[in-house]
């Protein structure tokens, strides 16, 4: 779906030139330190900031060569802070700029429990709530705008999305991005700062550290303690539940 040949950006913020393909029904974590340029790789993975040096294509066409409505309907970018602009209520926020059947928009707030939500104003939610509200608009952005040709369910970029969740809501949106792959064939990216979240849940996993994409592959192969404790400057310990497990990162006290 997404494919980036030696892409990168030489002016500031930069990034190294990275290879990369993106298929359906994939989910990418991006994690590394703060400032390690996470948030400016997706901005260059939704065509905000075109690459710079070498290319990235949707589907086989350069991102610069997309029309932006056209662009809208397969990929959406939530950003970390994304501006509300207006009262609007939850139900009309989650499909501003689309025209979705009531089916998704009930289906989409349901998968991020946020039903009882529904006709609130989404100024008076909490602020995870209101990140929930978001990650619905984005899925419903390339859902609803979907052809009925479309072999998959688009790209969907999310940045920081369980940054205000508590523990059972990261679960709960953790677990329904694993399901909209899945279902809709949709390739996912999240940028995450739990390296937990990360191994437990992604397929793959991209580690940045200044500027620069320094491990990928598999969460048990990038995230291994000493890469860690090296690249965030912490002192860890690996705590594995069993064999099969997924390695879980702990703090040393
Ligand atoms: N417009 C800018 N001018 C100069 N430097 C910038 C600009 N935008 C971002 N940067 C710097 O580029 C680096 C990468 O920023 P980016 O937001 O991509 O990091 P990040 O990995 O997403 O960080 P965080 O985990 O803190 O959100 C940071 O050091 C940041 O200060």
């Amino acid at each position: 779906m997404l494919t980036l040949h030696k892409a990168g950006l030489s002016t500031t913020p930069a990034l190294v030139p990275i290879d990369g393909t993106l298929r359906p029904g994939e989910l990418l974590a991006i994690v590394g330190p703060n400032g390690a340029g996470k948030s400016t790789l997706l901005s260059m993975l939704s065509g905000y900031r075109p690459c710079e040096e070498g290319e990235v294509r949707l589907d086989g066409r350069l991102l610069q060569e997309w029309e932006i409505d056209a662009l809208a309907s397969r990929r959406a970018l939530v950003a970390q802070q994304e501006p509300l602009g207006f009262d609007w209520r939850v139900e009309e926020l989650v499909c501003l700029g689309c025209n979705p059947e009531k089916a998704l928009i009930a289906e989409l707030l349901d998968d991020l429990d946020l039903i009882h939500l529904a006709k609130r104003s989404a100024l008076t939610l909490s602020g995870g709530e209101r990140q929930r509200v978001m990650v619905a608009r984005g899925a419903c952005q390339i859902l609803s705008r979907r052809s009925a040709t479309a072999k998959d369910g688009g790209l969907l970029l999310l940045d920081e999305p369980t940054s205000a969740l508590d523990i059972g809501q990261q679960q709960r949106l953790m677990r329904q991005l694993r399901v909209w792959a899945e279902q809709h064939q949709m390739a996912i990216v999240c940028v995450l700062h739990d390296l937990n979240l990360a191994s437990t849940y992604a397929d793959r996993v991209w580690l940045l550290n200044k500027g620069q994409r320094i491990s990928h592959g598999l969460p048990n192969q990038v995230l291994s303690l000493d890469t860690i404790a090296d690249i965030y400057a912490a002192e860890l310990q690996l705590i594995r539940a069993s064999p099969a497990a997924a390695p879980f990162l702990a703090l040393r006290p």
